[in-house]
């Protein structure tokens, strides 16, 4: 059976102006990417700043499309953005005039659900992420913890199968993030989505993907995928702090290391013209 996502050896190219000579240029931002992501897996992506994280989960959002190669979703290339991949950045992108429940609407509303069933649906899905009680209140009302869980209730609502996360828990609080975690656990495993999740943190990949996919430096490439066997992590007590989990932490380190070291030497060229 194939892979319900699949790169095949994909590569994006932007066009670019050359700073010194002022021509038109190409910049490839990821070349010769090959993965696969199975139906209901929780696949992380981690690489050095710039290596093309993002190029690849707008690849699969259908926000851009491959210089070469293919994207699949189901074995068939992936021409635009569909109702099958939610998406969530790290940035809330609320609708500051609507409340919780009027944001989780707007979602359904684009995907076409009929007057009647958005409200009731909008209510299961806040619900669902803790926000019951909460869904009159106005962004500005709710904390950063909240707005995001807004945003996943709206990408969740409309029920893609796909769920791409870019970053979504960078810009919150050490306490807020940990618990955001355990709660997107509990909702992948509730509604069996697929996630590809991005992250900077080798905690969060650790403790969230069943396989963490590391990336080069530019172009991006995928360096290798390691699989995480630390079973269901939710309820267990303070599993961070175990040998195993030291032990991936470290096996990720290690491969981002001469990554990060890479890309930095890189940008110093850059710079130095
Ligand atoms: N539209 C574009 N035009 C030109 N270059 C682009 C464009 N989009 C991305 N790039 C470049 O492609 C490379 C990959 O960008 P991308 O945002 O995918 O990286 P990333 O791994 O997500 O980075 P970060 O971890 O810093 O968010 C970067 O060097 C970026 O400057």
């Amino acid at each position: 059976m194939s892979a319900h996502i699949g790169f095949r050896d994909v590569g994006k190219r932007f066009a670019v102006r050359d700073h010194a000579s002022r021509r038109r240029a190409e910049f490839t931002a990821v070349q010769g990417v090959d993965l696969d992501v199975e139906r209901g897996e929780f696949l992380v992506l981690v690489g050095p700043s710039g290596c093309g994280k993002s190029t690849l989960l707008d690849l699969l959002g259908g926000l851009t499309e491959p210089s070469e190669g293919q994207v699949l979703l189901d074995g068939v290339p992936i021409t635009g953005p569909g109702l099958d991949r939610g998406v969530v950045f790290q940035q809330y992108a609320l609708l500051p005039w609507r409340t919780a429940q009027g944001n989780v609407e707007f979602g359904l509303e684009a995907a076409g659900v009929p007057r009647r069933e958005r409200a009731g649906r909008a209510r299961e899905f806040l619900d669902l992420v803790g926000l019951n009680g909460f869904e009159d209140r106005h962004p500005h009302q709710l904390s950063g913890g909240m707005r995001q869980r807004v945003a996943i209730a709206r990408s969740l609502a409309y029920d893609p199968t796909v769920l791409l996360m870019d970053e979504p828990f960078a810009a919150l609080d050490a306490q807020t993030r940990e618990s955001l975690q355990d709660e997107l656990l509990r909702i992948w495993r509730r509604t069996g989505k697929t996630v590809v999740f991005i992250t900077h943190s080798i905690d969060e990949a650790v403790y969230l993907g069943q396989r963490v996919a590391v990336l080069t430096s530019r172009p991006g490439r995928v360096k290798e995928v390691v699989p995480i066997e630390l079973g269901d992590r939710v309820g267990q007590v303070d599993l961070r702090s175990s040998t195993e989990f030291a032990r991936y932490r470290h096996r990720i380190w290690e491969l981002l290391h001469d990554e990060v070291s890479r890309a930095q030497q890189q940008e110093k060229e850059v710079a130095g013209g």
